[in-house]
């Protein structure tokens, strides 16, 4: 087995664990990337073997796609603006648990989700824990603002490069229609402050920065065939 399928081995473990925490009747956002693909994969079993009625609320054309294909309702966050739970992967998880999210461009509608969310549900393999966050952080940004976000971000002491795709020529656009700069500020020392900061920049959209959510957030880190709960 090569390292990358051992690292979706883990993914799938873990993924398939979290979909176990949903119970019939919830309403539950279903995050974006591979992770959370895989949780969205068994809902959609758990749907058609225990005959639980379960609404998702997607994050992003490609986890609408995806519940879809494997047979779950599918809603938006305006007919269900309090979710029960959200299931949904991560870049990064501190001690703390700040989360860096973003990898996909989908933390726009994923931080919305999380926020009328009354469980977080993190899923990650155990790389993306670390002691401080020191990832770039993904900022979505209104197009129209890109380079004056980026003046901004460098007063903040980061670096923001223009995110560009790898099956399209020039930047990506996100499902909102928008770009993303990815912002590295090396070791993040105050992840609550910089998000505070990012978030007041005139055409910064939305930052992968998660901080406001840890009081109700569990992290299941997959590893060895199976996964543990992180402590803060
Ligand atoms: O924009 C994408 C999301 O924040 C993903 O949840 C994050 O990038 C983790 O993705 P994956 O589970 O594929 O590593």
């Amino acid at each position: 087995m090569t390292s990358k399928q051992a690292n979706l081995e883990v993914k799938r473990i873990v993924g398939i664990a979290a979909a176990g925490e949903v119970e019939d009747g919830m309403v539950v956002g279903l995050g974006t990337g591979s992770t959370a693909n895989y949780a969205i994969i068994r809902i959609g079993e758990r749907i058609r073997e225990e005959e639980i009625a379960v609404v998702g609320v997607p994050t992003s054309y490609q986890s609408a796609i995806r519940a879809r294909a494997a047979g779950i309702r599918v809603a938006d966050l305006a007919d269900y603006p309090e979710l029960d739970l959200t299931i949904d992967g991560a870049d990064q998880v501190d001690a703390a648990f700040n989360v860096i999210k973003g990898g996909g461009a989908a933390h726009t509608r994923e931080k919305c989700v999380a926020d009328a969310s009354t469980r977080i549900l993190i899923v990650v393999d155990g790389t993306k824990v670390t002691d401080r966050l020191h990832m770039p952080v993904p900022v979505e940004v209104v197009p129209y603002a890109a380079t004056g976000v980026a003046r901004h971000i460098g007063r903040l002491g980061g670096e923001a490069v223009l995110r560009e795709g790898i099956k399209k020529d020039g930047p990506v656009i996100t499902d909102n229609g928008n770009f993303i700069l990815d912002c590295a500020f090396g070791t993040i020392e105050d992840p609550a402050g910089l998000e505070t900061s990012l978030n007041t920049i005139p055409g910064a959209l939305t930052s992968g920065l998660f901080t406001e959510y840890a009081e109700k957030m569990t992290v299941m880190v997959g590893e060895d065939g199976g996964y543990r709960i992180l402590t803060r």
